[in-house]
C-alpha cells in the first residue's frame, strides 16, 4: 500500500481539479461514500457527526447527507465560526435546503448540548481536521476532542483522527482517539509511528477515484507492506521440483562464545525451505554444532573445501555470532571482493566493516545489510535516536550511496533499494529477543537462494519473520528465537493461498 504525506495529497489533489477538470466535490462525494461503506449498520444506526469548517468538515456533511438518505438518525454539529472552505459550504446549503438541522458549537456552552446527544447516539464521526490541520489545538475545539473521547462511544474518524499530523507522528495538542480511521488513497506517513494507533484505531484505507497513474506521478515509492503484497510474491511450489530448484544456502557465523547465533541463522534457512544448508563455522564449535542440527551440513571455514563452497553458492548469510575481530573481517573482505551470488551482511559482518565500507561499495555483488539501529549508528556515525527520528531517509540514503539493499530493524523494519522504500507491517516487542534477528538473517538468505530476486526476498522474510511472531503472541508473553522457528514453515504455508 501506498504511503504518503499531505504535500502528495495536495499535489493529486490539484492536479485532478485543474488538469483532469474533476470537480472537488465528486472527491468529497467519493470519499463520504467510502466511509459510508465502512460503517456496519447492523450495529451502528444513529450518529453524532462533528464537523470543522475546512474540507474533512465538508466530508463529514456528504456523510451526514448519506446517512439521512439511508433513513438513519443524524445529529450534526459544526465547530467554530471560521468561515466555510468552498466545498463545506455547498455540503452545509444541500443539507440545509433538505431542512437537516445543524447546530454549531462556539462557546463552552454549546458543549452540554453535545455531551447531552453523544451517549444517546450508536457512533460518533470524526470530520473536524483532516491533513490541514496546522497549529496548535486549543479553545473551544480542544472541549469538543476531550468530550468526544470522555465519550467511551465508538469513534470513526475521516482520513485522520483530528488532531494528529499526517506527514510524520505528532499530536497537535489533543487529538481523538478513534476505534476506526478511514483514509483516503494513501496510507499517511504520521500513521507508521508506534503511538499512533492508539489514536487511529483500525485504519482502513480507500481510494476515492483518483486514477493510479496520477497518484504515481507524486508518488515518493514509499509504501506499507501488508498480507496482500506478500501473497502476491510468494510463489507456491511446482510439483515436479527438486532440492536443487531451491537453492544451496550458506550460512557463515558462531564462535565459541555465539553457537546459537549459527545455530538460528542456519535454522532460519532450513525452516523456510532453503534447498541444502551448509553451515560453516569456527574450527572448534562444529562438534557441538554437528549435535545439534539434523538437516544442516556443518563445517568449519578453515576447510580447505570452504572456497569452493562459497563458490557454488546461491546465498550467503554472513555474520551472526562470528566476533568483531580480524579474522571475520579477513573472510568478509575476501567474500566481497570477489564476484559471486549475493550475501546478506548481519551482525558482526556489519561491525568490521564499520571503517571499511568501500569494501561494500566497490564488491559486485548484490548484498543486503540487515542492522539494527545500534549497527546502523556504527555504519553511518549517526547516533540512535537520530536514526529512529529519520528512520527512512537515512536507510535510503545509505543504500544509494553504497548500492545495497538495507534492512532496518525494528518496529515498522524499513526495507529500501535507495529508490523504493518498503516499512513491514508485521512483528512486536514481545519479539524483543536475543536470537530473533540471526533467523530473520537465514531467512532472507533462504529465500534468494530459492530465486526470489532480493529486493523482494528481502521485503518477504522481514514479513513472515514478523507474522510468525505477530501470530504466536496472540497466546504468548513472550516469543524467543525458537518458537519462531519451529512455527515457521507451517504460517508460510499458510501464505501461499
Ligand atoms: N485531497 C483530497 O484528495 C481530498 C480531501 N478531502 C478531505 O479534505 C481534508 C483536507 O481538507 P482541508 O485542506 O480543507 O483541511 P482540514 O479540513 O483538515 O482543516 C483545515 C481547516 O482547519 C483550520 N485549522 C487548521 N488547524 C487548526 C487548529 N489547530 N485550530 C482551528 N482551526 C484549524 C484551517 O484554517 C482550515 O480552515 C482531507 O483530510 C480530507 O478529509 C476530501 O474532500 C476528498 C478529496
Ligand atoms: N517492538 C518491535 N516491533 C516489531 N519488531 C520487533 C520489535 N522488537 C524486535 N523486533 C524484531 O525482532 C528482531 C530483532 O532483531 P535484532 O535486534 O537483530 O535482535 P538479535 O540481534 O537479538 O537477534 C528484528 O527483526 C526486529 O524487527
Ligand atoms: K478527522
Amino acid at each position: 500500500m501506498k504511503i504518503g504525506n499531505s504535500q502528495l495529497i495536495k499535489n493529486i489533489d490539484n492536479y485532478c481539479i485543474n488538469d483532469l477538470d474533476i470537480p472537488s466535490t465528486v472527491l468529497m462525494e467519493n470519499a463520504a461514500l467510502k466511509v459510508v461503506k465502512n460503517i456496519n449498520f447492523e450495529k451502528f444506526n444513529s450518529f453524532t457527526i462533528i464537523c470543522g469548517t475546512g474540507n474533512n468538515g465538508g466530508d463529514a456533511l456528504a456523510v451526514a447527507r448519506q446517512l439521512f438518505s439511508m433513513n438513519m438518525k443524524v445529529d450534526i454539529f459544526i465547530i467554530g465560526e471560521h468561515s466555510m472552505s468552498k466545498d463545506c459550504l455547498i455540503n452545509y446549503n444541500i443539507l440545509k435546503n433538505m431542512g437537516v438541522p445543524i447546530k454549531q458549537i462556539v462557546k463552552t456552552q454549546d458543549i452540554q448540548l453535545l455531551n447531552d446527544i453523544l451517549n444517546k447516539n450508536d457512533m460518533i464521526i470524526d470530520g473536524i481536521f483532516g491533513s490541514g490541520l496546522a497549529r496548535n489545538i486549543d479553545g473551544i475545539y480542544k472541549e469538543v476532542i476531550k468530550s468526544i473521547n470522555k465519550s467511551g462511544m465508538y469513534i470513526l474518524s475521516i482520513d485522520v483522527p483530528s488532531g494528529m499530523l499526517c506527514d510524520s507522528f505528532g499530536i497537535l495538542g489533543s487529538c481523538v482517539k478513534a476505534n476506526k480511521t478511514v483514509s483516503f488513497e494513501v496510507y499517511k506517513k504520521g500513521f507508521l509511528d508506534y503511538e499512533s494507533d492508539k489514536y487511529t484505531g483500525e485504519i482502513v484505507v480507500e481510494s476515492i477515484g483518483i486514477p493510479e497513474y496520477v497518484v504515481n506521478k507524486f508518488h515518493l515509492k514509499e509504501y506499507l507492506v501488508q498480507k496482500k503484497e506478500i501473497k502476491s510474491i510468494i510463489k507456491k511450489r511446482e510439483k515436479y521440483s527438486y532440492k536443487g530448484d531451491f537453492g544451496r544456502v550458506s550460512v557463515i557465523a558462531g564462535s565459541k562464545k555465539y553457537t546459537g547465533a549459527a545455530y538460528l541463522t542456519s535454522q532460519g534457512a532450513v525452516r523456510s525451505g532453503a534447498g541444502l544448508v551448509t553451515l560453516c563455522t569456527e574450527k572448534s564449535v562444529v562438534e557441538i554444532l554437528q549435535s545439534k542440527t539434523i538437516e544442516t551440513m556443518i563445517m568449519s571455514y578453515e576447510n580447505n573445501d570452504f572456497k569452493e563452497l562459497i563458490l557454488n553458492s546461491d546465498s550467503i548469510a554472513i555474520g551472526p555470532g562470528m566476533g568483531n575481530n580480524e579474522n571475520t573481517f579477513n573472510i568478509i573482505k575476501d567474500i566481497l571482493s570477489k564476484d559471486g551470488c549475493p550475501l546478506v551482511l548481519d551482525a558482526d559482518a556489519l561491525n568490521v566493516l564499520q571503517h571499511n565500507l568501500d569494501l561494500l561499495k566497490n564488491s559486485k555483488r548484490k548484498i543486503v545489510i540487515t542492522p539494527h539501529i545500534g549497527e546502523m549508528g556504527r555504519l553511518t556515525g549517526i547516533d540512535s535516536k537520530n536514526i529512529i527520528k529519520n528512520r527512512i531517509d537515512i536507510a535510503r540514503d545509505f543504500s544509494k550511496k553504497y548500492g545495497i539493499i538495507v534492512l532496518l530493524k525494528g518496529y515498522n523494519t524499513i526495507i529500501t533499494n535507495g529508490e523504493e522504500v518498503y516499512i513491514n507491517s508485521t512483528g512486536n516487542s514481545k519479539m524483543a529477543s536475543g536470537g530473533m534477528g540471526d533467523i530473520l538473517t537465514g531467512i532472507i538468505a533462504s529465500f534468494i537462494g530459492q530465486g526470489y530476486e532480493p529486493l523482494k526476498a528481502t521485503i518477504l522474510s522481514a514479513f513472515i519473520h514478523g507474522y510468525v511472531g505477530d501470530i504466536l503472541s496472540k497466546d504468548m508473553f513472550c516469543v524467543n528465537a525458537s518458537h519462531i522457528v519451529e512455527r515457521l514453515p507451517y504460517i508460510i504455508e499458510n501464505l501461499t493461498y
